[in-house]
């Protein structure tokens, strides 16, 4: 299996090299034949570059069988940008759309023995486990924009294409769980969101076995925090997708717990990422929770190499050190990211 690595900046370095490690050693004991290859990407690639997304990474990813990445962007390149520089996360955007990743999977459960680190009151958070499904290359994020100083434009498109192929796979995930999806727009106000909800009951009719419900973007804000464990999966646009994943991820505990997967056509490469950015407040010191990535690279053996035992061993052993104790500092602890790389390894 080809993998391309791409660590980004700030602590995408620090969590991608720990997830690549895990997942060498989840390799070798599988007997996975692995082959890295590691680009520039993000704002380490316009360092080097001019370009956070450049040919020879694209054709890399594109080459692939999968694509493990740390996180881009930074408050350097931000600034940069204000004077016309190229953005980090514009080279995301840019991967996705190229590799068509339209359905980003991100899964949120609360672990054994994270009870305490939820915001929320034990008998709200507990069994939460929640699957969401993000429509990523569609919506406001690639419409048409017009930006100038007294007047900007960002459009929002979905056709029913797109909106059928990601409630697809948000069915087939749903038949595969409990069996109720949950589809989130604001068809209130939105004429998206109506075609949306439109396309979403249409492509029930082929699922009868899995319940469908339609909630408002606002109210499912509410019910994350209020009653999150009657949820199951969660299918949504791109924006809504992104900010209701950041909640949920600190309803169980931490952004820094968070894999993503994203996928396109049936045999095309797949991405796998933590959902949390570069960090900045933290890049360099070491501390950074790497068990998002190193769970992305569980979901990698997972969706793009079909290697379901290697990537259930990471997850128990993730499962065992976090009820064993294992605590980075977004969890109130003070294990660095070299120690919980060191329980991960010991608990494979
Ligand atoms: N996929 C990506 O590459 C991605 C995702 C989100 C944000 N970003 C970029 O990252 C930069 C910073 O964005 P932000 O601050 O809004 O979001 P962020 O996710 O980087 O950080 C938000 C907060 O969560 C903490 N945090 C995040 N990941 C953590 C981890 N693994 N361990 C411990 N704590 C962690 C940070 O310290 C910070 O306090 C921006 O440039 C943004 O565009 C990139
Ligand atoms: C960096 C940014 C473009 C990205 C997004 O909004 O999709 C990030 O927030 C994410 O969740 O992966
Ligand atoms: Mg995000």
């Amino acid at each position: 299996m080809k993998v391309v690595i791409l660590p980004g900046d700030g602590i995408g370095p620090e969590v991608c090299e720990t997830a690549v490690t895990v997942l060498r050693a989840a390799c070798a004991s599988s007997n996975i034949a692995l082959d890295t290859e590691e680009h520039a990407f993000g704002g380490a690639a316009i360092d080097q570059y001019g370009d956070p997304l450049p040919p020879a990474t694209l054709e890399a990813c594109l080459g692939a069988d999968a694509v493990l990445l740390g996180a881009v962007g930074g408050p350097r390149y931000d600034e940069a940008a204000k004077k016309g520089a190229p953005r980090p996360e514009a080279g995301l955007l840019a991967l996705r759309r190229e590799m068509g990743l339209f359905a980003n999977l991100r899964p949120s459960r609360l672990f054994e023995g994270l009870e305490e680190a939820s915001p929320l009151r034990k008998s709200v958070v507990a069994d939460t486990d929640i699957l969401v499904v993000r429509e990523l290359t569609g919506g406001l994020y690639f419409g048409e924009r017009e930006e100038g100083s007294d007047r900007a434009l960002d459009r929002l498109p979905y056709s029913r294409e797109e909106v059928e192929r990601v409630a697809r796979t948000a069915f087939e995930a749903a038949r595969g769980r409990k069996g109720l999806l949950t589809s989130v727009d604001k068809a209130n106000v939105l004429a998206t969101s109506r075609l949306w909800r439109g396309v979403v009951e249409d492509v029930h009719k082929s699922y009868p076995d899995v319940r469908l419900e339609h909630v408002l973007v606002d109210a499912m804000a509410m019910h994350l925090v209020t009653h999150p464990s009657r949820f199951d999966v969660v299918v949504t646009e791109n924006l809504f997708g992104d900010i209701l994943s950041d909640e949920l991820s600190a309803v169980v505990g931490s952004i820094g717990l968070a894999p993503s997967a994203s996928l396109g056509e049936a045999g095309k490469p797949g991405l796998y990422e933590p959902i949390h950015g570069s960090a900045p407040d933290i890049a360099g010191l070491g501390i950074a929770n790497p068990i998002g990535a190193i769970l992305s690279a569980a979901m990698l053996l997972r969706h793009s190499a079909g290697e379901e035992t290697a990537a259930a061993s990471i997850e128990a052993a993730v499962a065992w050190c976090l009820a064993d104790g294992l605590r980075t500092h977004d969890l109130g602890g003070s294990a660095s990211t070299k120690d919980a790389l060191d329980a991960v390894l010991s608990a494979l």
